[in-house]
């Protein structure tokens, strides 16, 4: 019997959230040492910012701007630097969701923390890591603000788990989720889920 089908969460994640999409087969991998990484992102009336990867971890994926924490930093303290340092803004993120990610080609496990705002200061700038670019929220969810003439978010050229959690994002319904990841077989570092759990509160 696979384990990832239960309602019970993964190892890796806090208790007290309900199951609202898991799948896969096989055990859960066993996590020895956890990094710490933030991902963030800026929702505003019927869009959503970005980034495009140019280099490192993720190259050519889109993504919320987000790094590691620093020895010393809180979470919430190193989510605010990437995205200034990223897409060159600041925000009053808040914390939104939090995902664990194991990747059989990676020996620690990816503990990431996301944040989002509503609101933002500054320009988005491209940087030496991060193109940004503005995306449409689903018509359902961005209602009478809906924007026709932007692209629509590309899951294709997304990390594999977003299309699960993004919906809870955009409409600010908190989330945790686990991934275990398997190299894919094809060349770079292409990977594919083979068990994920995601959850949100109990009360939603
Ligand atoms: C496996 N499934 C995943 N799905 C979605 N997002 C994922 C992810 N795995 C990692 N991430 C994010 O990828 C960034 C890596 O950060 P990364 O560029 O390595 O860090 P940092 O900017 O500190 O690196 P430099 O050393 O400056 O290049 C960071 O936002 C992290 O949250």
């Amino acid at each position: 019997m696979s384990h990832t089908n239960s309602i019970a969460a993964p190892p890796g994640l806090p208790p007290n959230f309900v199951a609202f999409a898991t799948g896969g087969t096989g055990e859960w991998t066993s996590i020895a040492e956890t990094r710490q990484y933030t991902n963030a992102f800026i929702i505003q009336e019927g869009k959503i910012l970005l980034g495009y990867k140019k280099r490192g971890f993720g190259l050519g994926k889109y993504n919320g701007f987000g790094g590691k924490v620093d020895p010393g930093e809180t979470p919430a303290e190193a989510a605010v630097r990437e995205l200034q340092e990223e897409a060159g803004i600041s925000a009053p993120l808040e914390h939104t969701g939090t995902l664990v990610f194991l990747l059989d080609t990676v020996p620690w496990t990816f503990h990431i923390d996301v944040y989002s705002a509503r609101e933002f200061t500054g320009e988005p700038i491209e940087t030496d890591e991060m193109r940004p670019e503005w995306f449409a929220l689903p018509s359902d969810i961005a209602g009478a603000a809906f924007v026709s003439d932007l692209p629509q978010i590309p899951y294709e050229t997304m990390w594999a788990d977003d299309v699960y959690w993004m919906r809870h994002l955009l409409q600010g319904i908190p989330f945790v989720g686990r991934c275990d990841f398997e190299k894919d077989g094809l060349e770079g570092e292409g990977s594919k889920i083979v068990r994920w759990w995601f959850g949100a509160p109990r009360h939603t």
